[in-house]
């Protein structure tokens, strides 16, 4: 039996200089640092847009020392009124991070994504019985708002974790231990110019031929079901986008609305919208590209980027650039290609915005029995921006998307992509001509 998940709660970020994440999550990604858990020996702190929450946790070395001991978080964000009050704290000084490891990895990582179940027993219980590895068995941690009980288990891929959590008996915001600053009259307004609502999808990067291993775990242990990308995608292939300079195969999943058994939850929201995983691995045969150097440069397999949804990508691309994000952006041809022109012009979009920050769309024709006209044929448009890596690695970086009707990833935002990372990191090899044996060195280590 499955562990049943209702929800993504939460995705983990581990990093060192946890002020420069916490600055660009804020001053560029509109982000609202809404609670944080300061103690002697951690530093935990929780941003959100819409439902898409992180926590970044600050990264500690093998010693157990800061990485920025000088820098001074304290000072910046408001001290924990309860701090003293509260008994959590003389529990919990001891535990480095709440609700989650310290993973003592070498560099900065995505690596927990947590899910909110129905029984943390229950679910530890059956995981541990199919053969999981766990990290934390199950612990209730609890303030005078109540309980909230989790553990962590180890996941297939790489790095990642998976925090299970149960707060249904939990009566404050977020979770014991983390003092909520969201009250607080001094925070500025939701920004409605980048109207993100929720993780829209994670992606992985798995090595060659794991992605069946990786699926068939994600749908044993959690009841994830196979979402297929493309209408025409084969079972066992996946979605293989195989052209020129661009090797890749893709394999989606989805989860939350059905149990293993295909009856949907009582409790679960319908209307909560739902996070979907991609594994992608790359195909033999190419040059340089996304998928193998985050495997080289991460050092294991991972999370590579997450989709931020929003219901306006031209005015949220436009406010993140303005405040600092730097977005791949594809030749400026791209745009004034004839039938790409057309293409963007049918979908009710203006080129040279889209061509500002980089936005690429794709179109998929779908057919709509109830459509009027002779073909037939519906037209769904989804569109999507890249941001350069977020990390001193190029590793992880994140997506903005917005989907009018098309439910899965287009190929040709996907060659579009590949091709500007690939003139990206050309690029930047001709910018270190020399320090190349030098940036080998010091990521072969991992
Ligand atoms: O298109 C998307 O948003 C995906 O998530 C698919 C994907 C996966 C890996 C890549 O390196 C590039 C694109
Ligand atoms: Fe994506």
């Amino acid at each position: 039996m499955a562990a049943l998940l209702n929800r993504l709660h939460h995705i983990s970020l581990h990093v060192s200089n946890v002020e420069k994440v916490a600055s660009d999550l804020v001053s560029k990604f509109k982000f609202r640092l809404f609670a944080t858990r300061l103690t002697d020996r951690s530093r935990q702190l929780a941003f959100r847009k819409g439902a898409a929450v992180f926590i970044v946790n600050e990264r500690q070395t093998q010693s157990g020392v800061r990485l920025n001991e000088e820098l001074r978080l304290t000072d910046v964000y408001p001290r924990d009124p309860h701090r003293v009050n509260v008994g959590i704290y003389n529990q919990d000084d001891s535990m480095k991070c709440l609700y989650d490891i310290s993973p003592h990895y070498p560099l900065d990582t995505v690596s927990n994504v947590c899910f909110e179940v129905e029984d943390v027993d229950r679910s530890f219980k059956a995981l541990r019985h199919l053969g999981c590895n766990f990290v934390v068995p199950p612990t209730t941690v609890q303030d005078e708002r109540g309980p909230v009980t989790y553990s962590v288990v180890k996941s297939i891929v790489g790095n990642v974790c998976h925090t299970l959590i149960d707060r249904t008996q939990y009566k404050g915001s977020f979770l014991p231990g983390f003092y909520v600053i969201e009250n607080d009259c001094s925070l500025p307004e939701e920004d409605m110019s980048c109207p993100i609502t929720h993780f829209d999808h994670i992606t992985y990067v798995c090595p060659r031929k794991a992605t069946h291993q990786v699926m068939s775990w994600y749908e044993k242990l959690f009841g994830f079901q196979r979402f297929f990308i493309k209408s025409n995608e084969d079972v066992d292939e996946g979605f293989v986008v195989n052209h020129e300079d661009v090797g890749l195969r893709l394999t989606a999943m989805e989860y939350w609305k059905c149990s293993k058994a295909g009856i949907t939850l009582p409790s679960v929201d319908k209307k909560e919208p739902d996070c979907k995983f991609v594994i992608a691995e790359s195909l033999p045969g190419q040059g340089r590209n996304q998928v193998d150097t985050f495997l080289e440069q991460h050092g294991a397999p991972g999370i590579q980027h997450i989709g931020l949804y929003t219901n306006n990508i031209v005015s949220t691309a436009h406010v993140m650039a303005d405040a600092g994000v730097q977005f791949f952006s594809p030749p400026h041809a791209y745009y004034t290609e004839v039938g790409k022109q057309q293409e963007i012009e049918e979908a009710g979009h203006d080129p040279q915005l889209l061509a500002q920050n980089g936005i690429l769309l794709d179109t998929d024709l779908c057919q709509d029995p109830s459509s009027q006209s002779a073909s037939r044929e519906k037209k769904r448009y989804l569109l999507q921006v890249f941001t350069k890596p977020i990390f001193a690695e190029e590793t992880f970086f994140l997506e903005l998307i917005e989907r009018r009707g098309a439910t899965g990833f287009g190929e040709g935002n996907i060659r579009a992509l590949w091709r500007s990372v690939q003139a990206h990191m050309e690029n930047q090899r001709g910018d270190s001509q020399g320090e190349g044996s030098l940036k080998i060195m010091q990521t072969g280590q991992y």
